[in-house]
């Protein structure tokens, strides 16, 4: 008798060499796929993990490490307000009670001065610096002795106009100083707890205006890092008025208290006023311009009368 065939007549691939054959094989491409699913994984991290780095870099700013924003462009700040100690900077000096910084800090407020006042007065340092500018990236108009940045040097306005100065600034032009300064001297009285009689404008006082251009001379060179009592003598408390937008009107730029850690920048906007004691405490920079062009005035204050100047005037 024919033995009976039970089930399907046996193929070559159902044969038993070719089933013991396919478990090895899909072993195999298991642990081909698995490596490769390895491979794209860790691809994928180091892909994730560059670009997370990427825009920490930018946030932060290629050129500055590491850096913490104490105001940004975008917040409208009441105040803002951070203590930080003393320097004995101040012991070098003779002390006025009630003026000479025993508090020492920085303060940001966008609420002292409004945008339409601050773009008043960058237009009263359009109106000043049309009639000059540096050949590098940094010019000033100071309002007290006059001087402009013209080319590698500075020449004195009001010594080369004369009396013809009334026909390029306007007594309204300095009468808006005046209401600047009184306003973020009363901020920076209150900030501090100082005696209101006891402060006094120091100069110099001036307006800058800094762009991308590579910088000529000495004077160019904003970018440094310093404290503004060495480099001014009699300054006690420092007031930066912003008179253009951060990102709007120009990039870079930024200011920069210097600290161990994260440096802490303030991001220029149009009415913005940052202010800050004036000694090693308060050590900073301004962050290279980029692109476009950014105006500020500086303000300062001083505790010794014999420092003091009278608002700028027709001289
Ligand atoms: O324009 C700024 O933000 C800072 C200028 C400055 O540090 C200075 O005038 O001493
Ligand atoms: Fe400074």
């Amino acid at each position: 008798m024919a033995p009976q065939r039970r089930g399907p007549p046996r193929t070559a691939e159902s044969s038993g060499t070719a089933e013991r054959r396919r478990p090895s094989s899909t072993k195999k491409d298991r642990e081909l796929r698995e490596a490769w699913r390895a491979r794209l994984k860790s691809l994928g991290l180091g892909a994730a993990l560059a670009l997370a780095l990427i825009l920490i870099w930018s946030r932060l700013g290629a050129d500055d490490g590491v850096a913490q924003v104490l105001a940004r462009r975008g917040e409208v700040l009441e105040g803002r307000f951070i203590e930080v100690p003393c320097s004995e900077d101040y012991d070098g000096y003779r002390r006025f009670e009630g003026c000479t910084p025993r508090k020492c800090g920085r303060g940001v407020t966008d609420v002292v001065i409004s945008r339409e006042e601050a773009e008043r007065i960058r237009r009263v340092a359009e109106k000043g610096f049309s009639l000059g500018g540096s050949d590098g990236g940094a010019s000033i108009l100071d309002l007290h002795s006059g001087a402009l940045s013209v080319g590698k040097h500075f020449v004195n306005l009001y010594r080369f106009f004369g009396d013809k100065i009334q026909t390029i600034f306007s007594e309204e032009d300095f009468q808006l100083y005046r209401d600047v300064r009184r306003k973020v001297q009363l901020a920076i009285t209150e900030a501090f707890g100082l005696r209101a009689s006891a402060l006094c404008l120091t100069k110099p006082t001036f307006f800058s205006r800094i762009n991308s251009t590579e910088a000529r001379t000495a004077h160019d060179e904003y970018w440094h890092a310093h404290v503004d009592k060495v480099t001014y003598g009699s300054f006690d408390y420092t007031s930066l008025l912003y008179l253009s937008d951060y990102q709007e009107d120009f990039g870079g730029g930024r200011f920069m208290f210097v600290e161990e850690g994260a440096n802490k920048t303030v991001e220029p906007r149009a009415g913005r006023v940052s202010f800050f004691t004036s000694g090693s405490e308060n050590l900073h920079r301004v962050e290279k311009v980029r692109w476009g062009t950014r105006y500020a005035i500086t303000i300062a204050f001083t505790c010794n009368p014999d420092h003091g100047i009278e608002d700028p005037a027709f001289t």
